[in-house]
């Protein structure tokens, strides 16, 4: 089933093109539309359309539908959709073909692999939409026959549809049952085309795939989400449902390319607009420690740019994805790459390079950033930060130090998920964001149905750098302690 679709209308064009891939001026104005319409865009995750960019909408005429008898189908027939039709036809001469386009445009028949104008003799042919166009009366009559053509010129055609005359979402809403929801979206990754079908659409799975690979440009591998991401390295489990079983993907995130083997890192193509937004913030000079890298979305755009970028990944399979992006981006002098547990990274690269940034450098001069996107479970690493050093090894701070800017994301379920994502920071930090520490709890995007991710991005301070939780909590308790002997004394 899936869990983090949303179903605006969107036009047709991007259920056949990859995100991204704004190669025609028809997908800008239909991207600009769904934008428009929907202000539901979600990067990187197709979603199938339920209404369609022609005037006239093919799937709301019955005679331009599949046939019926396709409904329910498990086992893809392609032979089965063929159907012959009757259309709206006018021949019109040759010598008028220029002058009468534009009277007609807006009825023209348009089908995948149907060419609505064909040349005949001397003079063309051309399919009109029957929802329209019911007969010659439909037509800007008077304009037509100044123009040579008159009512002998109507005429009703018989043609030949068949399955390669239906998109993939025609198709899919033909055959799948209609009492309950119907493939609503899927991700593009490269070649692949990613799917979370819910429970009722299993049994049609095999057909779904086989009408995406058949149907979508350049796509060679369809896959279904086979369970939730719970293991370490949060790679998807995938399950092959159509098509090679070739997972090493070749794609581009915001203008920069990427390659990996999606089958055993972590890549989510929704999280493009969250990765663009850190690095709009970065400028060159700054630096980027990523505690929970992948194949480098956030550290290989920010080493592009001439950030410093310390980069750590626990999976072996993503720290060597993100050691080749950053060759193939040529930004291997901007950064250092590690394969350890984020808390280890913390406590040893992060620990020893910041110090020196701190003691040897003009913070006000660039920022020191720290991402931390490791939704389910990044919060519970915030107190490696708590006394990362001894009070003495940051006694000699100039006083106007710039402390880095800690970006943690997380999930949080429930009602007010902002807020629990507040005190879910502040718990594991042991310390409030007041206005000082808080820079911002943004929301990144809706997981599921009361799931939601955000990202917290607070400074880190002298107090926190030199205090551990503990000791925090103990000053705290002792504190309330000697305010309630306080007010016994008074009240003595
Ligand atoms: C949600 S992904 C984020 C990847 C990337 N930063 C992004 O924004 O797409 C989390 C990454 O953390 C890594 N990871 C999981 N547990 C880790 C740990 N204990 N220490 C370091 N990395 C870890 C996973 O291998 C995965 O690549």
């Amino acid at each position: 089933m899936f869990n983090e679709q949303i179903d605006p209308s969107t036009p047709l064009e991007t259920l056949r093109h990859p995100p991204k891939t704004l190669e025609n001026p028809r997908i800008l104005v239909a991207r600009v539309w769904m934008f428009i319409v929907g202000k539901l865009k979600v990067p990187g995750l197709t979603i199938i359309p339920s209404r369609l960019r022609h005037y006239f909408r093919n799937m709301d005429a019955k005679e331009l539908q599949p046939p019926n008898s396709v409904r329910g189908m498990q086992e893809l027939q392609r032979d089965q959709f063929r159907k012959s039709v009757q259309v709206p036809r006018l021949r019109v001469p040759e010598s008028q073909v220029q002058r009468v386009m534009p009277l007609i445009k807006k009825f023209l028949l348009k089908m995948e692999h149907l060419h609505p104008v064909r040349a005949v003799d001397k003079s063309r042919e051309i399919l009109l939409h029957p929802t329209p166009v019911k007969s010659w009366e439909s037509l800007p009559t008077e304009d037509l026959q100044k123009r040579e053509v008159t009512s002998e010129n109507f005429s009703f055609a018989e043609i030949e549809l068949g399955y390669e005359n239906w998109s993939a979402n025609e198709i899919l809403k033909s055959v799948l049952p209609t009492e309950e929801e119907g493939l609503t979206s899927y991700s593009r990754i490269g070649h692949i085309a990613h799917l979370n079908l819910r429970d009722h659409l299993l049994p049609y799975k095999q057909l779904i795939g086989q009408v995406l690979r058949d149907k979508l440009p350049n796509c060679r591998t369809v896959v279904n989400k086979a369970s939730s991401i719970d293991n370490t390295y949060r790679n998807f489990q995938l399950e092959l449902i159509c098509g090679d079983p070739e997972y090493q993907v070749e794609t581009k995130e915001n203008g920069v390319p990427f390659e990996f083997d999606f089958s055993k890192v972590y890549w989510n193509p929704r999280l493009s607009t969250e990765h663009e937004r850190i690095v709009k913030m970065l400028k060159s000079g700054d630096v980027l420690f990523d505690v929970f890298a992948g194949v480098g979305p956030f550290s290989v755009p920010a080493a592009k740019k001439r950030c410093d970028v310390l980069a750590n990944d626990l999976n072996p399979e993503s720290f060597h994805w993100l050691q080749h992006n950053a060759k193939r981006n040529k930004c291997l002098a901007n950064i250092q790459t590690f394969n350890k547990d984020g808390r280890q990274f913390i406590l040893e690269e992060l620990r020893e390079d910041l110090l020196k940034l701190l003691l040897t450098t003009d913070t006000t001069t660039y920022a020191i950033h720290i991402t931390m996107n490791l939704p389910a479970m990044a919060v519970e690493f915030l107190d490696a930060f708590r006394g990362l050093y001894k009070a003495e090894e940051l006694a000699e701070l100039p006083e106007n130090v710039s402390y880095p800017t800690v970006h943690v994301y997380s999930f949080a379920k429930g009602e007010n998920t902002k807020e629990l994502v507040r005190q879910l920071v502040e718990h594991n930090l042991g310390a409030s964001l007041d206005e000082n520490l808080l820079e911002g709890i943004n929301f990144v995007r809706n997981v599921a149905p009361n799931k939601d991710m955000y990202r917290v991005s607070f400074k880190l301070s002298l107090n926190l750098l030199t205090t551990s939780k503990e000791i925090e909590i103990k000053r705290k308790r002792c504190a309330e302690e000697e305010e309630v002997a306080v007010t016994k004394v008074k009240c003595v």
